[in-house]
């Protein structure tokens, strides 16, 4: 089977992109890839480390005011759509799918033109526009939440789950720990702010880092690459934070989610996907920066079921996030509900799902 795939911008559409490719791979050692990204998102870098061969498009995302950006984007939209086209036709792929961000749109849509079957996954409960535009003229639409449903047409609409919650299952928890230089004796809490880290997460962080030394659990910290430098240097005003294990970015994440007690971080649909498959209680703090605040819907599906506890970013701060933290890693009644409430949302054999929708089509 030949496979192009097409997803960026952020972790959250590239990470089940490509746990999706290893299932696949799994199950058809024969099978072969494309992904088409583009060269300013992410994905560019977290795919070739991956190895999977690579082609860029350049697009944009609508304005939501009627713009001279606007025009621009839709000259790009057009011309992506001729260099899909041209890649699609040389690789000849028998399935083709989308996994949100803009790219996918001329990509998915090329195909659909050229009689390509198609299928687009949408990770969030509240369906990003790209994903709704595509509905109209793909084959099927994966979701992972049953309230996404009512935004696409009927009849295409499969649950599948997220790709990467059967990824980070039967991982090496070791091999995450020593990656990092972890005890294994302690309880360990991971605070990241989705994959491009988050500024809000970080303020809160540096507060509470001169009380962090004191306390029984070890924390890893990452900043996300952008910010790492400015977090660096703010770090020389704490005396002391040779406890705390601080990196730009963890490009091992199924290990290290594998070794961890406890999450705090943004609501992004994957990483929820991820922690609920592994039954990882966590604190989210959902981005207020994101279409129809969809971030913070996605939290609620974990806090209303008692897997996890929702902070707002307004007035979040340190002294606040501490003692939540230590509110769930020092009390082992606490931690243990939470750990069941949330492994009892997971999908864990969403890959196979996935992959079992593309063979449907692809056979047609
Ligand atoms: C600002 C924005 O638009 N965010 C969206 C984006 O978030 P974002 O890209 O932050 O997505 P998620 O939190 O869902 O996923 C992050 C992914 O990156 C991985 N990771 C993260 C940090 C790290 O150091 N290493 C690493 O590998 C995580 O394990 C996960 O696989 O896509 C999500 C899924 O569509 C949406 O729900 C989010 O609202």
């Amino acid at each position: 089977m030949k496979v192009v795939v097409s997803g960026g911008g952020t972790g959250g559409h590239i990470y089940p992109a490509l746990a999706l490719i290893n299932e696949i791979k799994r199950q058809n050692a024969k099978a072969e890839f494309l992904y088409i990204g583009t060269e300013n998102g992410l994905e560019k870098d977290i795919v070739k480390r991956a190895g999977i061969p690579f082609k860029a498009i350049e697009i944009t995302g609508f304005k939501r005011k009627l713009s001279f950006e606007n025009i621009k984007t839709v000259t790009r939209f057009l011309r992506g759509v001729s260099i899909s086209k041209k890649y699609l036709k040389n690789f000849k792929p028998d399935v083709v799918i989308g996994t949100g961000g803009y790219v996918c749109g001329p990509v998915v849509y090329a195909a659909s033109k050229l009689k390509i079957p198609t299928v687009i996954h949408e990770q969030n409960s509240l369906p990003g526009v790209t994903n709704k535009f595509l509905s109209r003229y793909v084959d099927k639409v994966a979701i992972c939440f049953e309230d996404a449903k009512k935004y696409f047409p009927e009849h295409k609409v499969v649950l599948t789950g997220n790709p990467r919650a059967s990824e980070v299952l039967g991982q090496d928890a070791g091999k995450g720990r020593q990656s990092l230089g972890l005890n294994s004796n302690r309880k360990t809490v991971l605070i990241f702010g989705g994959s491009r880290g988050a500024r809000a997460i970080n303020e809160a962080v540096l507060q509470m880092m001169p009380f962090l030394k004191d306390k029984p659990y070890q924390v890893v910290y990452v900043t996300g690459e952008v910010h790492y430098d400015k977090v660096m240097a703010e770090m020389i005003n704490v005396k002391d934070h040779s406890h705390v294990i601080i990196k730009p970015f963890i490009h091992n994440m199924p290990e290290v989610l594998s070794a961890v007690d406890l999450i705090v971080s943004r609501a992004g649909a994957t990483s929820l996907a991820e922690i609920t498959a592994l039954g990882i209680p966590s604190i989210l703090i959902p981005s207020p920066y994101v279409t129809a605040n969809h971030q913070e819907k996605n939290a609620r599906s974990l806090s209303d079921h008692h897997a996890a506890i929702m902070l707002r970013e307004q007035g979040l701060n340190g002294s606040q996030l501490l003692s939540e933290i230590d509110n769930i890693l020092l009390n082992e009644t606490k931690l243990t509900a939470m750990k069941k409430a949330s492994k009892e949302l997971g999908i864990p054999d969403a890959a196979s799902k996935l992959y079992q929708v593309m063979k449907e089509i692809a056979k047609k």
